[in-house]
């Protein structure tokens, strides 16, 4: 099972090698308002999932917002003990 650092190194390895077809260097490519704008999106759509749906689907949103703030992560530069070290 993949955790939240195997992921953020998989999206660090993918802005250093900005392979073909990687989803995650277009959203980099999209700048941060864009992204910020995903997270927003995503932290709507745990809220909704939370009121009215299921663990499973609640699960998967969750993971999807996550998923958007390591990319932002990444578009700043931030690495996992910048964001860690305030927890
Ligand atoms: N974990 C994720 C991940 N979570 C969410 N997403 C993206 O976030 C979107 C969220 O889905 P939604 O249903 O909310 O949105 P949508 O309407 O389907 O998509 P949009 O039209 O809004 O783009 C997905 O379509 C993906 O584009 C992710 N994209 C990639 N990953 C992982 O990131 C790694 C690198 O991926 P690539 O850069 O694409 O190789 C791989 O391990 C992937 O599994």
């Amino acid at each position: 099972m993949k955790t939240f650092d195997d992921l953020f190194a998989e999206l660090t390895e993918r802005a250093a090698t900005r392979p073909e077809g990687s989803g995650t260097v277009a959203a980099l490519d999209s700048g941060v308002h864009t992204l910020g704008k995903k997270i927003i999106e995503e932290a709507g759509e745990v809220w909704l999932a939370a009121e009215h749906e299921s663990d499973d689907a609640l699960s998967e949103e969750i993971s999807q917002l996550l998923y958007w703030l390591q990319v932002m992560m990444v578009k700043r530069g931030l690495t996992l003990a910048d964001v860690y070290r305030h927890l």
